[in-house]
């Protein structure tokens, strides 16, 4: 397990351990991507090792698949289980309806895809994640099949989005699916979530956005002294 330095990594930590005292014997879940994921992988690993049996795990990324493997965590699919007890993951930014940004990881799409399998979705963070609006922390990301990139980009751009398709390491930057990642800046934030979702849909090459509306049931937020949990 990682030994926190920061109050906010701490925070990861808490909310993590708290999120993995949801998962109960014989559930099937879901596992988000990111830091703060992980901290819930490690947490779950350890209740695995004291003798937690869950039927399997279906992981948001490849990248998640290999860190859950790593503490014994067994993996399934949505062939075998494609309806989940619950499905837990960090966020980017959270609004007070409990609306969410995902994506800064590239993994928005099987995330979505994981938690609209799960009857429950749990959201852990640690505090900074928490927003009045949508979109003026990060980007948000679409993505894209590679093909209608540059069309993409430019409908979006008069959206009146500021837009950059996405590089890590001065490369490309390809999800797990093989497609391409838009992030879009909105200088005024986002006003309408909901509509901007529907707009952005519309346009043909659009895979999915980072917006995750009517999805979260429930918010984890921790902290260096407990975890805030909201609605009860
Ligand atoms: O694609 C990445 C995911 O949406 C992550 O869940 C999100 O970026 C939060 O990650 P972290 O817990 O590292 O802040």
């Amino acid at each position: 397990m990682t030994s926190p330095i920061n109050p906010q990594d701490i925070g990861k930590q808490k909310a993590g351990a708290a999120a993995a005292e949801l998962i109960k014997e014989g559930m099937v879940i879901g596992l988000g991507t990111g830091s703060t994921a992980k901290r819930l992988i490690e947490a779950l690993g350890e209740r695995v090792k004291n003798g937690l049996h869950i039927v399997g795990a279906v992981p948001s990324s490849d990248e998640t698949a290999a860190y859950a493997a790593q503490y014994n965590i067994p993996i399934t699919n949505l062939d075998e289980h494609p309806e989940l007890d619950i499905y837990i993951d960090g966020a980017d930014e959270i609004d007070p309806q409990l609306r969410l940004i995902k994506g800064a990881g590239g993994a928005l799409l099987r995330e979505k895809i994981v938690a609209t399998a799960a009857k429950r979705f749990v959201v852990i963070a640690d505090p900074s994640k928490k927003v009045e609006q949508l979109g003026h922390k990060y980007p948000l990301p679409v993505e894209v099949v590679p093909l209608a990139v540059t069309p993409v980009k430019n409908r979006l751009a008069r959206l009146g989005a500021q837009v950059a398709i996405r590089e890590r390491n001065g490369q490309k930057f390809y999800t797990d699916s093989h497609n391409l990642v838009i992030d879009c800046t909105f200088p005024e934030g986002i006003t309408d979530p909901t509509a901007l979702d529907a707009t952005i849909h519309s346009i043909p090459g659009v895979i999915e956005t980072g917006l995750f509306i009517n999805l979260a049931k429930q918010i984890i937020i921790g902290k260096p002294d407990g975890v805030e949990i909201y609605p009860q």
